[in-house]
């Protein structure tokens, strides 16, 4: 395994405040970790942390082996950023923005030109390289933070939540090129959407006030086909086991039942199935996943708005 960074017993404090403690985390090269947790549990300042932008109270981190703070510079060369809110400067153009980035990144000057070109294409910026980045969309302006972390092609990509206020088309994209760029790097991701860190990462870590409650592998190898139902009367669970669609069935009160389908059927097909059967039917829902159901089940449901 090739580790890209390794933190442990990360811990910050601001004053009495614990932002976050006792931290531990790894990170290999070709993996995607997507750090999950509601408003204030930690998420920016784990990712500022690791970005060298923020020194930690206590815990050490290596970026390739390499001291993050006791060899800043060293380590920090294999590292890209893209905060928040990516850091452009409106009245400059996005050629002469990368080119200022690259300058900072003390690449030789050379190889700035392709550098840039490079960058661009990977993030579909090819034909933008003349626009003022005042006139760029939200999408357009995370693509050009995006740009700016990969510049100098650092091993390790930290993103804090790079899909945030992107239309669904530009997530889409977005997302594709996050999974493309770990091809050959190791990217963290922070985010407060199950759904994005399912669909785009390989680890899943969930803070929750500072600390770390969740650390595990994402299972992508079986999309859950699991449906909630609820009848308009009273029903034996095992009347709906004799449907077609229905695979399994449990039964969650006397008209509740939690319904897993054979594979290659849908809740259309069971919906059917069940009008077909004359049983009247009030509701029908898709049970959560399983990361859902982890993060309700530690964090609780009323922190997820929190
Ligand atoms: N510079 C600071 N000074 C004081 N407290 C801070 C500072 N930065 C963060 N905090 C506190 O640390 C805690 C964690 O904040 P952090 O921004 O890391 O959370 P987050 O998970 O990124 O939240 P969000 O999803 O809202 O961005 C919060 O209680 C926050 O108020």
């Amino acid at each position: 395994m090739d580790t890209l960074v390794r933190a442990t017993a990360l811990s910050r404090q601001f004053g009495q405040h614990s932002a976050l403690s006792d931290v531990e985390l790894c990170l290999e090269r070709g993996q995607v970790l997507g750090l999950l947790g509601a408003n204030g549990a930690g998420k920016t300042t784990c990712l500022r942390l690791l970005s060298g932008l923020l020194a930690p109270t206590a815990g050490r981190i290596e970026i390739l082996g390499i001291d993050l703070v006791r060899q800043p510079l060293a380590a920090k060369r294999h590292l890209g950023y893209l905060p928040e809110r990516p850091p452009l400067y409106p009245e400059l153009r996005v050629d002469e923005y990368l080119t200022y980035c690259a300058r900072l990144q003390r690449l030789p000057r050379r190889a700035i030109a392709e550098a840039v070109a490079t960058a661009k294409q990977r993030c579909g910026l090819d034909e933008h390289g003349r626009r003022l980045i005042a006139t760029l969309s939200r999408g357009y302006r995370q693509r050009l933070g995006l740009a700016q972390a990969i510049l100098h092609r650092p091993a390790v990509l930290i993103l804090d939540e790079p899909t945030e206020g992107l239309d669904p088309v530009q997530m889409r994209e977005l997302r594709g090129l996050i999974r493309e760029l770990a091809q050959d790097a190791g990217i963290i991701l922070s985010s407060h959407l199950l759904p994005e860190v399912q669909a785009v990462c390989d680890r899943v870590m969930i803070l929750h006030q500072g600390r770390v409650r969740l650390d595990a592998a994402i299972q992508t190898s079986r999309p859950t086909n699991r449906w909630r139902v609820q009848l308009g009367e009273p029903l034996a669970v095992e009347a709906l086991k004799l449907l077609a669609p229905v695979a399994e069935a449990q039964a969650l009160g006397s008209n509740r039942f939690q319904i897993e389908l054979c594979e290659g059927t849908n809740s259309a097909d069971l919906a059917r199935a069940l009008l077909l059967a004359e049983l009247d039917l009030c509701e029908l829902a898709p049970e959560r996943s399983d990361l859902e159901r982890t993060f309700f089940d530690l964090i609780g449901a009323e922190e997820q708005h929190g």
